[in-house]
């Protein structure tokens, strides 16, 4: 690190963009955020009532928006703190500030060159090629109104060591509050269908699929720093969260509940759940596990201790304004060694056009795509 920053070291880029899902902020927010997320995607309405209850739960008041905000400040902290001169936007999917409002807003404000961060770290359509789809959708807007717009993606963060060590710190913590036994480790992340999974990332493909073998990646080496530091050989495994869509379709499993229920007729008496595929304290956090998982352990009689998310940790700060960086550096067409876990992959900064394809509407447009190769 240099002792005096270049504060045009984010060139070509005049301005970042922070990307995320979107949530309600009120009771009477939630119905039509429920509706715009699943609009035309076959989910039941039972599952809706039932969804719309978790955020009912709490107000109506999902926390994904002030996580948001708070990851905001932060970044701009971050930004300032290292001499970098460059607003940063921001733009949900699902919920205002809506992405193409903020597009216009950036066209609008004079710049040309965006850099996009999205609150999602890893390979799969839901948490890749869709938001490619909403930036594409919103640029185009941009484009319509008389401005050209050229927008970038900071690549999949999630073996980035800011995203890693982050985590490690927090299921350090959440270790440390189980004093009495050395706990099973459960990395939690978003279930998605299988078909979705298998078709995650680009080809060539694992028989699991990018999606699934980032977050093995991911648990791994987080055990395995852990047993470096403490000795301790934890036990772990990847499980599932928030499962919707009709019983018939296969989505990835186990689901947390279901192996808590097997870990406890195995005699586990004690697990640390860790979120490793949720940037921050989403709904399914703080509903499908600190509500829901909470109450199947206790009934269980297991002890277990919830690892924090990313969130704002101070590493994970600084890690999206390495890779922020790095882009820059690539932009720049100079070399870039990408920063990443070892033995881990650094993902791409431009997807191939049939990575994490989109299986209902395959022609839908995108951006941030590497232009067609041979
Ligand atoms: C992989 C993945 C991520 C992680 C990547 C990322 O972060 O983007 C994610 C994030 C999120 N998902 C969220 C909310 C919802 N997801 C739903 C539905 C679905 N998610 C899916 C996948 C994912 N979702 C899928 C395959 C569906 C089925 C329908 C479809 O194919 O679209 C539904 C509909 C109801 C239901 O079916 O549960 C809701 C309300 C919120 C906001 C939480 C808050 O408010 O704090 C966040 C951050
Ligand atoms: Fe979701």
């Amino acid at each position: 690190m240099s002792a005096r920053p270049d504060p045009r070291a984010l060139a070509p880029y005049d301005a970042l963009l922070l990307v995320s899902f979107g949530g309600p902020e009120a009771p009477e927010e939630v119905m039509p955020f429920l509706r715009q997320v699943t609009g035309g995607r076959g989910i039941p309405d039972e599952r809706l009532a039932e969804v719309g209850e978790h955020y009912f739960l709490f107000g109506g008041r999902s926390p994904i928006n002030d996580q948001c905000r708070d990851l905001l400040a932060a970044l701009r902290g971050e930004l300032a703190g290292r001499g970098l001169d460059v607003p940063v936007y921001w733009g949900n999917r699902n919920t205002a500030p809506w992405l193409g409002d903020t597009m216009a807003e950036i066209a609008a404000d004079g710049h040309r060159r965006v850099l996009a961060v999205t609150t999602s770290a890893y390979p799969s359509y839901s948490s890749c090629r869709q938001y490619r789809e909403n930036l594409f959708d919103a640029w185009s807007g941009v484009r319509d109104a008389g401005t050209e717009l050229q927008v970038d993606r900071v690549r999949h963060y999630a073996q980035h060591p800011g995203f890693v060590d982050a985590n490690l710190a927090a299921v350090r913590e959440a270790v440390a509050r189980v004093d009495d036994e050395v706990p099973h480790l459960l990395f939690v992340t978003h279930s998605i269908p299988t078909a979705m999974a298998d078709s995650a990332g680009p080809p060539p493909r694992s028989s699991t699929g990018s999606y699934v073998d980032w977050h093995r990646s991911v648990a791994r080496e987080i055990a395995w720093q852990l047993r470096q530091e403490s000795g301790d050989e934890h036990p772990f495994e990847l499980v599932y969260c928030s499962r919707s869509g009709p019983p018939s379709q296969p989505w990835l499993e186990p689901d947390v509940n279901d192996r808590l229920e097997e870990l406890a007729a195995e005699g586990v008496r004690s697990v640390v759940l860790a979120p490793i595929g949720f940037v921050s304290d989403h709904m399914e956090v703080i509903f499908d596990l600190d509500t829901e998982a909470r109450e199947t352990a206790d009934r269980l009689g297991m002890r277990m201790e919830r690892a924090a998310t990313a969130g704002v940790h101070p590493a994970f700060v600084a890690g999206l304004v390495d890779l922020a960086l790095e882009r820059a550096s690539v932009a720049r067409a100079e070399p870039a060694a990408p920063s990443v876990v070892e033995g881990g992959s650094p993902g791409l900064v431009a997807c191939p056009a049939d990575c994490c394809p989109n299986l209902r509407e395959p022609g839908r447009p995108t951006l941030c795509g590497a232009p067609a190769s041979a």
